[in-house]
């Protein structure tokens, strides 16, 4: 998701330093990125001018201190809730009074995150969808104490980027995937109980409900540790049995198989596709 957000970001004129614990891992992320533009070039959507402009405006680093002078941050770490409070604690001391503090969670209520700032009222869900180059939504999540003016300048970030903001409460999951993962959660039950094989499922919700991926294709590519990790949110937040994490789920995160990313999930990936 960095990756993602990074590039639209980049592609929309602004400067973005792209933060990773490792160095040679934001490197390879800026590679990453220049393939995606390459492949938009050779498709004629941009010319070899806006693709070196747009790499121009990447600068890979490490550690926080990086983010000191940064207008906004855009945190997409992993979806735990103890790593994202650390991060915010630390941002909050490093950023610049004035810096907005956004993170792309995609579950974690933000008030909980934003507890962990001194400066709350600077804290914000800013929520893009996978891949972000594609889609048009961010969720835009304020915390109790999240300001109007943080608010108003990530709604005029999102809308620059060209994307159309949907601001949503902050409650578990939002509203995205409060509707998306039990759905994906369901489809790995209808595997989990021998009811259909993973294709079958995938191929009843694209030829019979034309969505563009099918849900298990779909959590692949999202990456099972990430589903996991909403559903418990669901789970613990609401306190309600319907949003139990299927323990199929719990195997495939278990065994390391967390789709794309890794090679393997409920498909297998070859190099190129990951
Ligand atoms: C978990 C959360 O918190 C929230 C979430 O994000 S939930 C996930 C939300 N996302 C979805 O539901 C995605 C569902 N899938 C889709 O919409 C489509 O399958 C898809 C857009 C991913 C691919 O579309 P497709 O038609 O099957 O394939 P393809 O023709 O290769 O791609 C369509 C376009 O998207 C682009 N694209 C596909 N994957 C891309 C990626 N990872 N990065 C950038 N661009 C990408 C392609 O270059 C292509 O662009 P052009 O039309 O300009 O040529
Ligand atoms: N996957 C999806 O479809 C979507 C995910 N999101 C949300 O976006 C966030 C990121 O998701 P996703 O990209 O899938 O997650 P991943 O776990 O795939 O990637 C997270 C990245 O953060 C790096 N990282 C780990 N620890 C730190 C740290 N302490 N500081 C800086 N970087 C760190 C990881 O490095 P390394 O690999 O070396 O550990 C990795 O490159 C999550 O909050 C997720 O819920 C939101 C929308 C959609």
């Amino acid at each position: 998701m960095g990756l993602g957000i990074a590039q639209t970001a980049a592609s929309s004129g602004y400067a973005v330093i792209m933060i990773d614990v490792d160095l040679e891992a934001a490197v390879k992320g800026i590679a990453k990125i220049d393939g995606q533009l390459s492949r938009l070039a050779a498709k004629g959507r941009i010319n070899e001018e806006q693709r070196l402009e747009t790499l121009g405006k990447l600068r890979p680093a490490a550690g926080l201190k990086e983010a000191g002078d940064a207008a906004v941050v855009i945190e997409a770490a992993p979806e735990h809730k103890a790593l994202k409070l650390q991060l915010f604690r630390e941002l909050d001391q490093i950023c610049d009074r004035k810096a907005v503090l956004a993170s792309n969670t995609s579950s974690i209520p933000i008030t909980e995150i934003a507890a962990a700032a001194k400066h709350d009222d600077r804290v914000i869900g800013m929520h893009f969808m996978n891949p972000v180059p594609v889609m048009p939504l961010v969720e835009v999540i304020r915390g109790l104490a999240t300001s109007d003016e943080a608010a108003g300048r990530i709604m005029s970030l999102a809308q620059a980027m060209g994307k159309t903001p949907v601001e949503v409460r902050d409650v578990p999951g939002f509203a995205a995937n409060r509707i998306l993962m039990p759905m994906i959660n369901e489809a790995i039950y209808t595997v989990y109980e021998g009811v259909a094989s993973p294709a079958a499922v995938d191929q009843v919700m694209m030829l019979g409900m034309r969505h563009p991926m099918g849900p298990i294709t779909l959590a692949d590519f999202i990456g099972l540790d990430t589903c996991l990790s909403i559903m418990e949110t669901l789970h613990q937040g609401f306190g309600d049995p319907k949003y139990r994490p299927c323990p199929l789920l719990r195997s495939y995160v278990a065994a390391g198989w967390l789709g794309r990313k890794t090679g393997r999930g409920f498909y297998v990936y070859e190099e190129q596709e990951r």
